[in-house]
C-alpha cells in the first residue's frame, strides 16, 4: 500500500441548508489514482472540489469535518493560492487561456516569482514532454493555445497544472468532451502521470475506472459506500449496494 497523502475525515458539505456530502472518510494514496464514481447527482464533484476549496467562490456554501494535507486542515487553510498551485485542477472541458501554448505552460511560473527566461523555458519544455504534447507543439509554441485541437488542449492544460509541480491533480470527467481517440490519449497519460504525481479522478464512465485507476470510491446520495482496490470492486465488492451499481441494475 502506498504512503497516505490525504486524509479525509468526517466531511460534510452543504449547499445552502442541504448536506450533500454525508460524513466521509477515506484515504488518498500517493502516486496512485483514484477514481471516484456513482450516479448522477451523488456528489463526486462536489466531493472533488473540496480539495481546492473551489465552493468558496460561492456562498451559501460550508465545510464540515477535516482535509488532512501535510498535518494541515485543507478546510482552514487561508493560502489558497499556495493550496490550488498544491492541487491542480482539470476540468470537464478543456480551458486554456487565450494566450500562446508556451505561455500558457508558463502562466503558474511568473505566479510563483520564476523569472528566469532559460529556467521559465527548460520547465515548459519538460511539463509539455510530461504531458505527452511536446512533439506536437514544439514548433509552434507561440501559436495560440485555441488552434489545438479539443484533445490537445486537454493536454496542454495537464502541462501547465504540471508546471508547477502539484502533489495532486483532480480530474473532473477529463474526457468527457473528447472523442474515443483523444480520450485514450489522456487515459494513458494519467496512468503515466502516477510516477510524478498523485490523481483523483471524477468519472461517469466505469470502464474508464475501471481501466486506469487503482482505487476507487463509490458514492451514492452524498455517502461513500464503498472504497476498495478497483480491482476487488469490480470483481467482488464488499457492499451489495456497489455491486448493484457495477452490475447496471440501477443509476
Ligand atoms: N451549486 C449548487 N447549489 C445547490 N445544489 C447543488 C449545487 N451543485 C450541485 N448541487 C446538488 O448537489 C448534489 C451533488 O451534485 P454533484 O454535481 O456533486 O454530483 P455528481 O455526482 O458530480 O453528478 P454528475 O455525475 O451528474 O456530475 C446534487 O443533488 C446536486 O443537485
Amino acid at each position: 500500500m502506498n504512503e497516505v497523502l490525504i486524509e479525509v475525515k468526517n466531511l460534510n458539505f452543504y449547499y445552502g441548508q442541504t448536506r450533500v456530502l454525508k460524513n466521509i472518510n477515506m484515504n488518498i494514496y500517493k502516486n496512485s489514482i483514484t477514481a471516484l464514481i456513482g450516479p448522477s447527482g451523488c456528489g463526486k464533484t462536489t466531493f472533488l472540489r473540496c480539495f481546492n476549496r473551489m465552493h468558496d467562490l460561492y456562498k451559501g456554501t460550508r465545510y464540515e469535518g477535516e482535509i488532512l494535507y501535510n498535518g494541515e486542515n485543507i478546510l482552514k487553510t487561508k493560502d489558497l493560492i499556495s493550496l490550488r498551485s498544491k492541487i491542480g485542477m482539470v476540468f470537464q472541458r478543456p480551458t486554456p487561456f487565450p494566450m500562446s501554448i508556451f505561455d500558457n505552460v508558463a502562466y503558474g511560473l511568473k505566479l510563483k516569482g520564476i523569472k528566469n527566461k532559460s529556467q521559465i523555458e527548460e520547465i515548459v519544455e519538460k511539463s509539455l514532454v510530461e504531458a505527452a504534447l511536446w512533439d506536437e507543439v514544439k514548433d509552434k509554441l507561440k501559436s495560440p493555445a485555441t488552434s489545438l485541437s479539443g484533445g490537445q488542449q486537454q493536454r496542454l492544460v495537464i502541462a501547465r497544472t504540471l508546471a508547477v509541480e502539484p502533489d495532486i491533480i483532480l480530474f473532473d470527467e477529463p474526457t468527457s468532451a473528447l472523442d474515443p481517440t483523444a480520450t485514450a490519449k489522456i487515459e494513458d497519460l494519467i496512468v503515466q502521470l502516477k510516477d510524478i504525481t498523485t490523481v483523483l479522478i471524477v468519472t461517469h464512465n466505469m470502464q474508464q475506472a475501471a481501466r486506469i485507476s487503482d482505487f476507487t470510491a463509490f458514492m451514492f446520495k452524498g455517502e461513500l459506500i464503498e472504497f476498495n482496490r478497483t480491482k476487488k470492486l469490480f470483481t467482488n465488492p464488499d457492499q451489495e449496494l456497489t455491486e448493484k451499481y457495477i452490475t447496471g441494475r440501477f443509476g
